[in-house]
Order: structure tokens, then sequence, then C-alpha cells
């Protein structure tokens, strides 16, 4: 019989609404516990990817193990997971979630709770999570951490007695922060005995070792050289070594029942670890698997051109690539008259597309085009079916359709009281409809509606944040189908409909979006050798035009015939800018006017 101590571990998510300053907490526990030395600390440690660094963003969910010599004498390993709190990543928070036994709940002091504060704090309570306040950025002038404190009551009805003040930027309150995590957050339970059942919570692709899973150990242990098998996938393999994340990989002897760590699997099939999958012996198995997620749902489709085609295969293998670590990820082979061979690629929202498509571009070294993102619209049709339709290009003709059906949302927005106005325009403006509204506060109040979420993926978080100030924040899920009158909005270039620029849209918003569309890309689409009309069209009717008009450029006539080095320079600026553009039919088309939709003014 083998005796292992679980006593000592506490492992935790640290989740918050964005901004509200998870990372910078993560960043304080690391350097207090000497997990990483101060002379080797960066900033936003845990946010690994150069996109998560430059925007500032958690994307990806991080473990990492800390070693903590507590008040009592004694010694506790942690297992921390930073989160994602933008509303795209939510399903990362539930992922890390399923590991943990605690949550740290950060509430930033001077925002107060915010929208992903109350479905963040709900993950966690639905999880049965032992969850620890701490009231974030208490350094600033501007914190009022009395009334978040009584906002955690009344808003979430967690027990707010515990919260701890602190602040990640001086380190004030962290230690107090981590006594709380060991009083507050109950240790792992699980038998060492008993067969292996580990829970995969991510998993990332190394070009030499194969498919790495970090995983969190129910019951059982890992060691190098054990045969595990995967019960979803159904596969088998050999360890090929285990280890934690420091927030450097380092490898230990052996991960025991409760710790969470890393395993390399040495399997080069991306498709063969799932993300969700339990891992357990393979001739002594669990009898059943973990419940494993809910798998993500994407919510907006665009499709993804390489802007070189002989980059087609590259993108294929590049896709499946980063769905070892990203598992939301769905696409379809598509085929664009303007942009060659492609694929519709579902996402999460609108950021986790933007973040993907720079990651396709940096990590693959890939040229892409993006267009105009859409929702998955429920099309019945005259003869009876109903088709699923993610893209323009796939809507029947007019008359083959009986109805159509779009996905709606029940949307939260959560602001202060003299924002309310401001807000109910903008939902009306985007045909959503208010349901309810409860003061919460004195300073916020919380309104729901039901909206389409094809008007929520163009600009509507853009001008919530304007027109509030920055001081509201939203939350959706997804509420259902309903029915609208949806045409297709086709755009001609120089008389050729461009299959790559169409757009499905309200029948009311039609016209006034071709004019918007229309100017818009009028100044991106840059001056040709010859006139360039740009026609916005429902069916054969024409409904909006502008005009891009011709110019002869030569871009040697500013150097005067002089310097040759300028000239190079100035010719090698031009071939480069050509990169970025797509040829379609006669007219050079940069990248950017495949996702004009979402820069329009309606
Ligand atoms: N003054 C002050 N600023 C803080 C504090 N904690 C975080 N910040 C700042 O708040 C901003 C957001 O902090 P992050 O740690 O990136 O927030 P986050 O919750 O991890 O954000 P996401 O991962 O994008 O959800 C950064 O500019 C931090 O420097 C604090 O205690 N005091």
């Amino acid at each position: 019989m083998t005796t292992f101590d679980t006593s000592h571990i506490r492992n935790f998510s640290i989740v918050a609404h964005i901004d509200h300053g998870k990372s910078t907490i993560s960043d304080r526990i690391l350097s207090l516990t000497r997990t990483v030395e101060e002379r080797d600390m960066a900033s936003q440690l845990l946010d690994t990817m150069d996109i998560e660094r430059e925007r500032g963003i958690t994307i990806k969910s991080n473990a990492v193990r800390v070693m903590y010599d507590a008040d009592d004498g004694e010694t506790y390993q942690f297992n921390l997971i930073d989160t994602p709190g933008h509303v795209d990543f939510t399903y990362e928070v539930s992922r890390s979630l399923a590991a943990c036994e605690g949550a740290v709940l950060v509430v930033d002091a001077t925002q107060g709770v915010e929208a992903q504060t109350v479905s963040n704090a709900n993950l966690a309570m639905n999880a049965n999570l032992d969850i620890v306040p701490a009231i974030n950025k208490i350094d600033l002038p501007s914190a009022h951490p009395d009334e978040v404190r009584a906002e955690i009551e009344d808003e979430l009805a967690i027990p707010a007695d515990d919260a701890v003040c602190v602040s990640g930027k001086t380190g004030e309150g962290i230690h107090d922060l981590l006594e709380a995590i060991v009083v507050l957050v109950s240790p792992p339970t699980g038998d060492i005995n008993a067969p292996l059942k580990a829970l995969i919570l991510d998993s990332y692709f190394d070009e030499y070792r194969g498919v790495v899973a970090m995983v969190r150990i129910f019951d059982g242990s890992i060691t190098k050289g054990d045969e595990l098998h995967m019960m979803q996938a159904n596969y088998d393999f050999l360890v090929d070594g285990v280890g934690v994340k420091r927030p450097a990989e380092t490898p230990v002897d052996e991960l025991s029942v409760g710790e969470v760590g890393f395993v390399v699997t040495g399997l080069k099939d991306p498709e063969a670890v799932r993300v969700g999958d339990t891992l357990t012996g393979a001739s002594r198995r669990c009898p059943a698997p973990l419940p494993g997620y809910r798998e993500a749902k994407p919510m907006v489709y665009t499709g993804l051109f390489p802007i070189d085609n002989k980059d087609y295969e590259n993108l294929r293998d590049a896709l499946d690539k980063l769905h070892v670590n990203d598992p939301s990820l769905v696409w379809t082979p598509e085929t664009s008259a303007a942009l060659g061979f492609g694929f519709r690629v579902g996402f999460l929202g609108l950021l986790h597309m933007e973040v993907v498509k720079e990651r396709l571009e940096r990590e693959f070294d890939l040229g892409l085009i993006a267009t105009s993102p859409s929702v998955d619209y429920h099309v019945f049709k005259t003869d009876g079916d109903m088709i699923a339709v993610r893209s323009p290009q796939d809507l029947p003709e007019p008359v083959n359709i009986e109805h159509i059906e779009e996905p709606f949302l029940r949307a939260s927005i959560i602001c202060p009281p003299e924002f309310t106005g401001a807000v109910m325009q903008l939902a009306i403006e985007h045909r959503g409809i208010t349901t309810d509204m409860v003061h919460l506060t004195e300073r916020s109040v919380e309104m729901h509606f039901d909206i389409p979420l094809a008007e929520l993926i163009l600009d509507f978080f853009d001008q919530l944040k304007s027109r509030t100030k920055g001081y509201a924040s939203l939350d959706y899920e997804f509420s259902g189908y309903r029915e609208a009158d949806l045409v297709r909005l086709d755009i001609l270039l120089a008389g050729d409909e461009v299959d790559a620029l169409s757009f499905i849209v309200h029948r009311d918003k039609a016209y006034a979006l071709a004019r918007g569309l229309c100017d818009r890309l009028k100044e991106i689409i840059p001056r040709q050798l010859f006139e360039v009309p740009i026609q916005g069209a429902i069916g054969n009717k024409i409904i909006a035009r502008s005009t891009v008009k011709a110019r002869r450029k030569d871009v040697l006539a500013k150097c005067y015939g002089g310097d040759i080095s300028r000239k190079r320079k100035l010719l090698e600026k031009q071939k480069e800018g050509k990169r970025r553009m797509k040829a379609i039919g006669s007219v050079e088309v940069p990248q950017e006017a495949f996702l004009a939709i979402l820069k329009v003014d309606d």
C-alpha cells in the first residue's frame, strides 16, 4: 500500500472580470514565493504567448506550481491556474475550474463587480469550489474596498468577511491572500492506490516531443514509462516523461493524486489528445471517465484564405496543430471565386478570431485574408428542408427560402445608473429588446436584453464602451433561434460580384450598411490606373454606389532620378504593399477590405 499525503496541496484558479488584475496578482505570488527570482521577473509571466504580452490580456489558462512556506511553519504545494477574463474565453475558465478545489475571485476595488465577475463567480459556485474573494488595486486613490465588499455580498451572495484587500502592484496584502488560500481552500482528496484517473485540462504540440498534456490527477499516479490509455480517444501510449511548470518546465519523478502537472505523450498525431478526456492505466482502468467538459460552441464564422494559394495545405496543417491547444476551433473547406481555396472557421467570438488569425500568421508564418464574420443561420427552404448557413455564399436563392432564423443571445450589461438611457438606445439600434432592469446598488444597474448575435459581433462592444465612457461591462449566453427578415448584400467591384465581400444583413439595415460599406471600401481600395465603381446590391437591385477615381501612381516620380538606394527602397516597399493585396479581377484589393464591414458606422 502506497501512502501519499494531500493535506498540503491547494489547487486553485484565479478568476476575474477582464483587467481586474489576475495576471498581476499571479506574478506577485510567483515572486513572493520565490518561484521566480526578482531579477528574472518579467511582467505577466504566465502570459506566455507574444500576443498575450503585447495586448496585456490572458488568452490561455496556465498552470504553475508554487511552494509556499506558511505562517503555521508548514510548506504547501500550490497549483495556481491563471485564467482569461474576456467573455470569448469563458470555456477556458470552466476547464480550469474543473481541475481545482478553490477559486480566488479578484474584484477591482475601483470598478466593483462587473459582468464577468458575476459569470465567473457563478461558474465557481456551480463547480462547488471554495471561493476566496480578493479586492485588488487598493493602492489607487479611487479604490472603495468597503463598497466593493458589500457588492460581493449583495450581488454575488458570497460571504465577504474573508475578502482579502490586496494590491497586485505594490504587493500589499498578497501574503494575507496566500494565508487565506491555505485556510479556505480544501485540500484534494483521492486514492493513490486506485487505478489512475486524470483529467486532461490543456495540451500543446511540441515538434520534438509530440503532444504534451497538462493533467490533474484525481486518483492514482503517473511516472515515466507507464502505459496509459485515453478513454474518449481510445488511444494507448507510453509516458515519455512527467513534470511541473514552475513556470519553466521542470521534470519530476512522479505526479501523484491531487497534483497538477504535464505528461509528455510522444504522440505526433494532434487528434489523439483531446482536452477534457480522461487518462487511465492501459491495463488497470478506472471504471468510468470523469465528466469532461461541455464542448465549446463556436459563435462566429469567417472565411480564412491564404494570400498565396500555395499555402492552402500549410494552413490546414497549422489549423490541425493549433487545434491541440485550442479545441474550440472548428473548420470546413471553403472555396471563393475571389480568394481561391480556404476554410470556413468557427470561433468563440471576434477576439478569438483575431487571436487565431494572428497566431496562424506569426507561429506558422502564413499570410491570410479573413472575410466578414457570419453567424450560424437556420434557413428553412420551401421544399421543407432546413440547412445551416454559415457563409453568405451558401444562402439559397430568395425564391427557395421559406424563412430564416438567427441565433439570439441573452445579454447582461452592468453600468452606473446615469448610462441606462445610452445603453437602451444602443440596444434598440442593434435590434435588441430590453427585458428587465435591476438596481444592484446605488452605483450599479444590471440590464438584460434579448439581442441577435449578428448585431453583437459587429461594433456593439466598442460602441458600448464609448457611449458609457468605459463603465459598462457585458456578458452573454446563447438563448435560442428567432425568425428574422434577412437578405444577402453583395458588393460589386468594377461590375464583378466579389463573393468574399458578401454579407447577410437585416433588410431594414441593408441600405445604410450598403452605403457605409461602399464609402468605406472607397477609402480602403487604392486608386488604380482606371476608375473602379463599387456597388452594393440585393439580388439584381443596386442600392448603393461609390467610385474610386483613376490615378497613375508613379512611385519613383518623387525621387527626381537621384538616389538609387532610395529608389530601390521605394520599389521594395511597393512590392511589400502588393504582397498584402489580392488581385480581384483587375482590381488590387488590400486585406482590410474584407473586414471593412466591422468598421462601418450604420
Ligand atoms: N494600480 C494598480 N494597478 C493594477 C493592480 N493590479 C493590476 N493592475 C493593472 O491593471 C491592468 C490589468 O491587469 P492584469 O493583471 O493584466 O489583468 P487581468 O485580470 O490579468 O487581465 P486579463 O488577463 O486580460 O483578463 C494592468 O495595467 C495592471 O498593471 C493594482 O493592484 N494596482
